[in-house]
């Protein structure tokens, strides 16, 4: 028995045959192992796996499992046999509640991920019920576990107009169905038990959360009611699949366990079949086979960028209670459906744009699949070089807390992507292969806290990537397109101009721009654009414009790109005397100042919801305007800050809340961040030999062209608009941050020369300024508010360490001075080249660009590293350039090698004038 595995050169068509045993299906697919380096071999796909050849296309990659081969005229032929398993893209991981509602209908699955899970109570319940599942099993008390976990939720519950009290009591019937069993279960001897698993199978390419694993067994809870004696089918798929992953481990399960907890609740006078509450079922091969070839077909779909008509399965539409949704959506879009389409079509450029964001946005979930696949593809070395993992981490300790786990270690050197809030996996030494455990991130330093539900020794944390970002994506274009706004549709369309009224009133008497700026957004019919060069006081304008807004009794949604924005224009409606915002976040990522605003989800139902609904302006970050919660509000205008570094549908999830909105920001700083685009060389570029990169590749193609797709996220919302209505746009002109020496460059190439200091202070500071500092102790060109060096350095991948020593030199020389170490950073385009400054300059803050975004220092360093030519992408967008620069409020140096810097005009035109 052998393993192969490799891209798909041919695909053969699928035949019958006559053997011993009967008429069998067959097909045969020509594949390239080796990861596609050896010469091709043959694949004979025997009966059901057949069928991978109707889907499976040239490019795909194949990992067949236990099939037989022999010699043939001197070439190798494999065929598959009767333990053999074969999968598609092993590397896409797919989910296993995808697989579930896959298996129900790929079309029901594919429209409930475009239009997501709204709020509501059977949903809501699930995950109460769920919560108490795994605190009694962690040994919490049933009364107690079902009162805080209804609290938990009180929000959600007030939302749905849901009495707290009715909640528990039809929560308690389903508890008493699990807390039976359990006590059944620890009758005969000691169960072993563990609570929502992680699991993740690089071989057959799947992820899931199993609700418990019970002596190496999978068991899933479903809060339906199910009278009759054997499982309903798709929760057996489900079950199935987290066999397919506990296998990998090394165990296969042969028992599956489905608890219908509604059972318990049933009048057994009233109800007839069987009512107990657990099915135990057998997980034979045929099944785990039958799921992974529904799991293949998911799969290839996705990579191929294709989407289900429901002729994939033999769904009955006529049954299905999603029926009338699926059709309304197939005839507004006009996309092919098993049940049929009804009603109008949206016009045709909305199609068109839909399709073209669909695929980019299926592009970008591509792309977090290749960070997936990472996870295993990648050495732990290379993980932590790309900054996506800690590891060798030295476990200090772990204690139980409230039923949670708090794990404790210590790290040397603990730089990476990974911040206090994120979501990571905390493995004893391999995220996938070891043991592992979602965690999050509690404090981070030399002393690393994190918590999970279940104890892991603490050697390593990864990045977790995260499909959120594409879902919420999809459901903002969902919910734009198909029930928008059509008034707003016409301007998002281009149909129509956006209208304005005008407004004779003073908002803001020392500055005229900004109060032009105030007077656009408050006068919008429909929308304004705000364009604030850097330090020109869009947080001051976007406060001023909500106040405005409030004034006139319009309900605002205050919304940006990052937590730190939305935060920030709190803290100035605050400045400016106003207080009546909620705030909506998770505790991790709204400032410790902020907190008192946040509004909680635990509580009375009636308090929570009041407080949503009754606030006149509700503050929360695009993503977070994608949440069921969010998603249930409705506003007058939506002001949005960070605007150009969003991507249109992401936009759109704050927009579409609204009735107009206002958009802030400045194109000619970083345009939203793409990763399925991304070949800025601060993240590894993957070539298609490389397994990993293979799948993106694949997804762009199959989309029908990357650049299409691709081109439409990285251009914002705002950038559109701003070149299609100038006229809804004020430009601030007036910078409150840099030296006028420092601001001429940046004024002259991205502002048309309109930006001015705010005030001659503002014009002439100088280093010489700050407390404490004697400029006569800096060397002459330190004294200069702009200088350039050269050090005459080589570049050595990455890193140029001429220039470290350089910016080290020159960060001593104004310590020296006098100027404090925290009034320096320093920017660099590489995260290799930032981690090795930093070495060297401790206390100061040293990070790439993209990291500096939005911040300012009294001096910085910028260094550039490219010797010789300015050959990597990521020099190409100057807008990068634009942003480095006009962090500085009163020095700027440029670290970098002239010769290189002279082969591009602008950085040319950069270093005549820095010099
Ligand atoms: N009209 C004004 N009068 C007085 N001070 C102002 C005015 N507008 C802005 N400022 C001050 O200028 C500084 C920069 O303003 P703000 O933080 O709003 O800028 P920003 O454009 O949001 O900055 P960034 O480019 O970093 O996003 C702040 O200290 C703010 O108080």
């Amino acid at each position: 028995m052998a393993e192969l595995r490799g891209p798909i050169v041919d695909v053969g068509e699928t035949r019958s045959v006559s053997t011993q045993y009967g008429e069998r299906d067959l097909a045969e697919l020509t594949l390239r192992p080796e990861r596609g380096q050896a010469e091709p071999v043959t694949l004979t796909l025997w009966g059901k796996w057949s069928e991978i050849a109707e889907y499976a296309q040239t490019g795909m990659e194949v990992l067949a499992l236990g099939v037989e081969h022999e010699e043939f005229r001197g070439e190798i032929q494999y065929a598959t046999a009767g333990d053999s398993r074969v999968v598609i893209e092993p590397d896409y991981l797919v989910n296993v509640t995808d697989v579930r509602s896959w298996v129900q209908c790929p079309r029901m699955h594919y429209l409930n991920t475009l239009s997501g899970v709204p709020l509501n109570y059977p949903v809501v319940k699930g995950t109460i019920v769920h919560e108490v599942f795994s605190d009694l099993l962690r040994g919490g008390e049933v009364e107690a576990a079902i009162d805080d976990r209804v609290a938990e939720v009180g929000l959600d519950l007030g939302l749905l107009d849901r009495d707290a009290d009715e909640v528990r009591e039809d929560v308690s019937d389903h508890a008493r169905a699990i807390d039976g069993w359990l006590s059944q279960g620890t009758l005969d001897g000691g169960d072993e038990w563990r609570s929502e698993q992680t699991l993740i199978s690089e071989r057959y390419g799947l992820k899931g959360r199993a609700d418990a694993v019970r002596r190496g067994a999978p068991v899933e809870l479903k809060t339906g009611k199910n009278t009759n004696s054997e499982p309903r089918f798709q929760d057996k798929v489900q079950v199935a699949c987290y066999a397919l992953l506990l296998d990998e481990r090394g165990e296969p399960p042969d028992t599956g366990t489905l608890l219908y907890t509604k059972n318990a609740a049933l009048d057994r006078n009233e109800e007839s079949g069987d009512l107990s509450p657990t099915k135990d079922f057998s997980l034979n091969d045929g099944l785990l086979d039958y799921v992974l070839r529904e799991r293949n077909h998911l799969a290839a779909m996705a990579v191929a960028g294709e989407i289900p008509t429901g002729y994939e399965a033999n769904a009955t539409c006529n049954y299905c209670f999603e029926q009338d949704t699926c059709m309304v959506i197939s005839g507004r879009l006009d996309q092919e459906s098993k049940a049929g389409q009804i009603g109008e079509a949206i016009p045709e450029g909305e199609r068109a744009y839909f399709d073209r964001f669909y695929r980019a946005i299926e592009a970008e979930r591509g792309a977090v699949h290749n960070e997936y696949a990472k996870l295993w593809t990648q050495t732990a070395t290379e993980r932590a070089d790309a900054d996506r993992a800690l590891i060798d981490l030295e476990p200090a300790g772990e204690i139980e807390v409230d039923g949670r786990w708090e794990l404790r270690a210590r790290c040397d050197d603990p730089v990476s992507k990974i911040r206090e809030g994120d979501v990571v996996l905390a493995s004893d030494g391999h995220p996938v292969r070891g043991n592992a455990e979602m965690a999050r991130v509690v404090s981070m330093g030399e002393e690393i806290v994190v918590t999970a539900d279940e104890p892991v020794e603490l050697r390593r944390l990864d990045v977790y990537p995260s499909e959120i970002g594409a879902d919420r994506m999809l459901t903002a274009l969902h919910d734009a397109l198909l029930a928008g706004d059509e008034s707003q549709k016409d301007v998002l369309f281009d149909r129509r101009d956006p209208a304005f009224q005008d407004i004779e009133e003073t908002f803001i008497d020392n500055n005229p721009a900004q109060d032009r700026a105030v007077r656009r957004a408050v006068g919008a019919e429909d929308c304004a654009l705000i364009h604030g060069p850097p330090g020109t006081g869009k947080t001051y304008t976007i406060a001023r414009t909500v106040r405005a807004l409030v004034e006139r009794g319009e309900r605002v949604l205050l919304s940006a790109f990052t937590n730190r924005a939305v935060d920030n224009a709190l803290d100035a409606l605050r400045d400016q005397g106003f207080e009546e915002f909620v705030r909506v976040g998770t505790e991790h990522g709204v400032r410790e100042d902020i907190q008192e605003h946040r509004l909680e989800s635990r509580g009375d139902p009636d308090e929570r919801a009041a407080e949503l609904r009754n606030a006149p302006v509700v503050a929360a970050t695009t993503a977070s305007c994608g949440s069921r919660i969010m998603r249930e509000g409705s506003f007058d205008v939506a002001v949005i800050d960070e605007a150009s570094q969003l991507t249109e549908p992401a936009t759109l999830a704050a927009v579409t809340l609204a009735d107009r909105f206002v958009l802030v920001g400045d194109h000619q700083q970083l345009p939203p961040v793409v990763q399925s685009a991304d070949a800025t060389g601060t993240v590894e570029t993957t070539t298609a030999t490389d397994g990993s990169g293979a799948t993106a590749a694949k997804t762009m193609d199959g989309a029908g062209g990357a650049t299409s797709g691709i081109a439409d996220l990285s251009r914002s919302l705002f950038e559109r608009l701003i070149e299609t209505h100038p006229e809804a746009a004020v430009l601030l002109d007036t910078q409150y941050r840099m030296a006028q020496r420092i601001q001429a460059f940046s004024s002259d190439e991205f502002y048309d020369g309109r930006l001015r200091p705010a005030s001659p202070a503002v014009a002439g500071q100088h280093v010489s300024d700050l407390p404490g500092v004697t400029s006569d102790a800096l060397p002459d060109h330190l004294q200069e508010r702009v200088t350039f060096v050269d050090p005459d350095g080589t570049v050595r991948g990455n890193t140029n360490p001429a220039e470290v020593e350089a910016v080290a030199e020159i960060v001593e020389a104004y310590a020296s001075a006098g100027v404090a170490r925290t009034d320096i950073g320093v920017i660099a385009p590489f995260r290799a080249q930032a981690a090795a400054i930093r070495r060297e300059v401790p206390d100061v803050t040293v990070d790439t660009v993209d990291r500096f975004q939005g911040s300012a220092k009294e001096i910085i360093i910028v260094s550039f590293v490219a010797t010789g030519d300015l050959d990597s992408p990521i020099f190409e967008d100057f807008r990068r350039v634009n942003v480095a620069l006009t962090r500085a409020k009163k020095g700027l140096v440029l670290v970098g090698d002239r010769a290189a810097l002279a082969t591009d005009e602008r950085y040319a035109r950069m270093v005549e004038w820095a010099e």
